[in-house]
């Protein structure tokens, strides 16, 4: 049976608020208020999955780990927990959230033992972020390199890697499209659930990434285009509900 897309709204915190920046550069931030009502506005319009991110844990500017659990945990819906998780104790705290599962990064690409341990441990629990710029993939909140995409995902592949969410940081924060040939090349390498992420801007763009579905993508991250307000949740949630 094929599945229907599902959307993650996005909500990145940055010192306190919840902002999207563009090709997730630091200082490149808009604003857009307070991350909690963010969330509760996603939830409220229906969807089924929050993808929450500390941006400053991510890029080691500090973090609003706090924040971030509080609203993991007062979400009624899956969260996906992402941004400066790389050890035991910053896992076992996204993990006690009850989020429903955290994307692991820069950690993949530095400590790959660790992260073969963690996902022998907590299995689809953890995702993998494989953020690229061409098939460079980058850590530290998207700061360095991190060495070649697809010898990367052979290897998590061979670890057991449940799924993997995949940034095109070209596009991110751009409104300018998603990378539907990245999207398919990636599905071309593994058989794990694919979650797309990055450059989303109308509602064609989900539909266009709803057609690769049959070829493993389970997902699409959304965020400016819906804090710009190009479409609502609920247009996108119908939108890629046939
Ligand atoms: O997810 C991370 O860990 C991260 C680290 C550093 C910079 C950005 C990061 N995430 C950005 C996102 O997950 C975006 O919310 C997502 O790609 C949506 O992009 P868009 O729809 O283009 O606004």
């Amino acid at each position: 049976m094929t599945h229907r897309l599902e959307l993650l709204p996005a909500v990145d915190v940055r010192g306190g608020q919840a902002v999207r920046l563009v090709h997730g550069e630091s200082g490149s931030e808009t604003s857009y208020g307070d991350p909690l009502a963010a969330a509760q506005t996603w939830q409220r319009a229906g969807a089924e999955w929050l993808h929450l991110v500390d941006l400053d844990a991510a890029f080691g500017t500090g973090d609003n780990r706090a924040q971030v659990a509080e609203v993991a945990r007062s979400m009624d819906i899956k969260v996906e927990l992402s941004g400066g998780i790389r050890d035991d104790a910053s896992l076992a705290a996204a993990l006690a959230t009850g989020c429903t599962r955290v994307n692991l990064g820069t950690a993949a690409l530095e400590t790959p033992e660790w992260v073969a341990k963690v996902i022998a441990e907590h299995g689809d629990r953890i995702a993998v972020g494989l953020d690229v710029r061409g098939t460079t993939l980058r850590g530290r909140g998207w700061t360095r390199d991190g060495g070649d995409l697809y010898e990367t995902l052979a290897r998590l592949d061979s670890e057991g890697c449940a799924r993997y969410v995949v940034t095109d940081i070209a596009k991110d924060g751009t409104l300018q499209g998603p990378n539907l040939e990245l999207l398919k090349n990636v599905c071309a390498v593994t058989d794990r659930p694919v979650v797309a992420s990055g450059g989303v801007s109308s509602l064609d763009d989900l539909r266009a990434i709803a057609t690769l579905v049959p070829e493993g993508v389970e997902g699409a991250i959304v965020g400016k285009a819906l804090y710009a307000k190009a479409f609502t949740l609920e247009e996108a949630l119908e939108a890629v509900s046939v």
